[in-house]
């Protein structure tokens, strides 16, 4: 056993720091980002100046991939480094009702806050009080925002946004907020006076170009891999790619996964080919992080949803459909199908995280029917991708 470590240790690699191309990296410098972090400093500004003072929200929005995650973070670490101030990030997505947002915050301060029992209101109170007893401000960012109002409506936004209109608690006003949404419209499902708090701090990312993908790949190859290993070339070729959607996550995953491959051939040269195939490999709509959210069973109806669209000249399939061949799929994997209730959960938080939709169609002889179909990926990638996440998942677990 010793042997196959060494053996694996001993391969030679391109990478000196595979981490910097993960998916939650922050890098100390944003290419293409300042002027937009300098504009949320700016909203901040009476904020960071005298802690007290008129509280303000942003709210950030651009399409997948523009940065809006490492923007807001990256404002984060900064602010973080003074004294007063903390920086507290909330993906809604994970977490997406608004006692578990705030109990995702509360966690930060008190490791053993109680998961049940308090209302999001006195949760807001518990984080107002630690908050002063720290003498602390925080900075929140609700991130995919979105999934929090799908569920709860605006509510939390709403209480949030009224904290300092109360004239006795202003000067007690302790939470700024950052929202982030890749929804152009997610105002305008917000009430009136909740948007007009955010009139003028909104900052909307454009989609990057070619020569910003540039500036962006560049920084990531001069901190993930050894010197001299990847191409001028290759990287040229990931930005002539990731421009067609504007999207740097796109383009850090095809150099990851150019990287991977060079390494797997034992070359010491990452060269436009081992883009090629990592292009084939990718689609930019797959957000690896959401996948790797999904547990086993979310897994195996979305594999059965792919087999059966892949099968099918049909754009869609029927929930009844799925559900009979995820249960033959269930076998496969020596997994008990669970029942109907929690076999509808999955269907729900799939559509939810947008990897598929759903429709109900009009009345058919047996009243009406839940229509599945995969709006942005090709069948046969999200088969490949289910499966290849299955396997690691019993990897993991052997
Ligand atoms: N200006 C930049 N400089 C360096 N890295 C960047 C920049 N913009 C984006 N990235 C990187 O690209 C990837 C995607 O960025 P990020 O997650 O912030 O996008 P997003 O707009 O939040 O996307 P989504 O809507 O899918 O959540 C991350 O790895 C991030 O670090």
């Amino acid at each position: 056993m010793d042997d196959i470590i060494k053996e694996e240790l001993n391969r030679p690699t391109i990478f000196k720091n595979e981490d910097a191309l993960s998916f939650n990296f922050v890098p100390k410098e944003l290419p293409e980002r300042e002027e937009e972090l300098r504009e949320l400093i700016r909203v901040f500004r009476n904020v960071l100046e005298e802690g007290v003072g008129r509280k303000q929200s942003a709210l950030i929005s651009g399409k997948v991939g523009t940065g809006k995650t490492v923007l807001a973070k990256k404002f984060g670490k900064m602010v973080s480094e003074r004294d007063k101030f903390d920086y507290v990030h909330v993906n809604c997505r994970r977490n997406d009702s608004e006692t578990k947002a705030l109990f995702k915050a509360l966690r930060e301060y008190d490791k053993d806050f109680p998961k049940r029992g308090y209302s999001a209101e006195e949760m807001i109170k518990s984080l107002f009080s630690m908050l002063k007893i720290r003498g602390k401000y925080l900075f929140l960012t609700l991130d995919e925002v979105d999934f929090l109002i799908n569920k709860n409506g605006s509510e939390l936004i709403y209480t949030l946004s009224r904290l300092s209109e109360d004239e006795e608690s202003r000067f007690e006003d302790r939470i700024s907020v950052i929202y982030i949404s890749r929804s152009p419209s997610f105002r305008k499902k917000l009430d009136e006076s909740t948007k007009s708090t955010l009139r003028n701090n909104l900052i909307n990312l454009n989609d990057y170009n070619r020569s910003e993908l540039i500036s962006i790949l560049e920084q990531r190859v001069e901190l993930a891999f050894k010197s001299g290993t990847v191409s001028d070339n290759s990287v040229d070729l990931i930005a002539d790619i990731a421009s067609n959607w504007g999207n740097a996550r796109f383009a850090i995953e095809l150099l990851w996964k150019a990287g991977k491959k060079t390494d797997s051939e034992e070359i010491n040269k990452l060269v436009p080919e081992h883009v090629r195939w990592a292009k084939a490999e990718t689609h930019p709509e797959i957000r690896r992080e959401v996948f790797e959210d999904l547990d086993k069973h979310h897994l195996i109806v979305l594999l059965s949803i792919s087999k059966l669209l892949l099968g099918n000249e049909k754009a869609y399939v029927t929930t009844g459909e799925v559900k009979n061949n995820y249960k033959l799929t269930c076998e496969t994997y020596n997994k008990e199908p669970r029942g109907h209730t929690q076999f509808w959960h999955y269907i729900r938080k799939l559509s939810k995280s947008g990897i598929i939709d759903t429709s109900v169609s009009g009345e058919g002889e047996r009243g009406t029917t839940t229509e599945i179909s995969l709006p942005d990926i090709p069948a046969e990638m999200v088969n490949k991708k289910t499966k290849k996440f299955l396997e690691d998942k019993k990897e993991n677990q052997n």
